[in-house]
């Protein structure tokens, strides 16, 4: 068997303090729009985030929640949790620093890095920075801060030195089959959006009233042809969120399922009927199916 062509999969996780082009990259990288850009900084709660089948290799990107380096309530430090939860079980970590930049905040992403997980240094950016050489002594501050499995400078935004990006990950793939299959993929990625979408509406009109907590489940997600019918939950934790997410006489709830479907028709190009519901659930943290079906095994 030609081993080069030998199918390699895994998951890979994406960190790094705010704007250093987390976001970008994966999208150069998936080559679709799936991060949403929303007014709060924290509104991914999802793992998977897209998934990139090669001829050679499967990479299925894993977000960690916002890592909250100057607040410290009890949330954040849920978060902050996750994150290092998130991170045990991926195969190797994309740690995205900005080139000539690394300051506090990345210090302490980097300290919530597992040891024992392969990290690559993406240094990001470098088209902003014309004379190379000036990224010697950064490169060296930065590997002096823990051992890295490679380093490899990116621009996410001109697409550079991203095949090899891609390469160094590769390695450390270790599953030899897809993990995802195609049209598993498909349905996976359009349920993720299709709750990303009304998540965005909600945090968008919501978003100072509502607690990181709120959630978006997909209980139905059928095609029939060119046709979607999407039903879905809104979980909240109180009945007085639920209140608020229904608005005075429904008016909020059918404004995010009406902004909701109108950008997801023009996504899938196709019609779809959407059904929005609120949903109050105390402790959702608790509960394992929920969290299995939100994505969280
Ligand atoms: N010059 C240059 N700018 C970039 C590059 N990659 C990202 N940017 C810019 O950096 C800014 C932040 O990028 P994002 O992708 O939103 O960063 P992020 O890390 O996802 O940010 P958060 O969502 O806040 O964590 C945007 O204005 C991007 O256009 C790059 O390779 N070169």
């Amino acid at each position: 068997m030609n081993t080069e062509k030998q199918i390699r999969s895994g998951y890979v996780a994406i960190v790094g303090r705010p704007n250093v082009g987390k976001s970008t990259l994966l999208n150069r990288l998936v080559g679709e729009k799936i991060s949403i850009v929303s007014r709060k900084a924290q509104t991914t709660r999802h793992r998977i985030t897209g998934i990139l089948t090669n001829d050679d290799a499967q990479f299925v990107f894993v977000d960690t929640p916002g890592f909250q380096t100057e607040h410290t309530n009890a949330l954040n430090r849920a978060m902050n949790r996750g994150v290092t939860q998130t991170l045990a079980d991926v195969d190797v970590v994309l740690f995205v620093v900005e080139a000539g930049r690394f300051d506090a905040k990345d210090k302490a992403v980097l300290k919530l890095l597992p040891e024992d997980r392969p990290v690559i240094l993406v240094v990001n950016k470098v088209d902003k920075i014309a004379e190379k050489e000036k990224l010697l002594p950064f490169l060296a501050a930065v590997t002096a801060e823990r051992s890295f499995t490679a380093v490899v400078p990116v621009s996410a935004t001109k697409g550079k030195q991203l095949e090899q990006l891609l390469a160094e990950a590769r390695q450390y793939l270790p599953h030899e089959e897809l993990l995802f299959a195609e049209d598993e993929l498909t349905d996976r990625s359009e349920r993720f959006l299709a709750s990303e979408y009304i998540r965005e509406k909600l945090f968008r009109l919501l978003g100072d009233e509502l607690p990181y907590s709120t959630t978006v489940e997909i209980e139905k997600f059928e095609v029939e042809g060119n046709l979607r019918r999407i039903y879905a939950a809104i979980v909240v934790d109180r009945d007085g969120h639920k209140a608020i997410v229904i608005g005075k006489g429904g008016e909020t709830i059918k404004r995010i399922a009406t902004e909701a479907r109108q950008d997801m028709e023009k996504l899938f190009d196709g019609k779809v009927y959407l059904e929005v519901w609120v949903k109050v659930k105390s402790g959702w943290n608790d509960d394992e199916r929920l969290l299995r079906s939100l994505g969280y095994e």
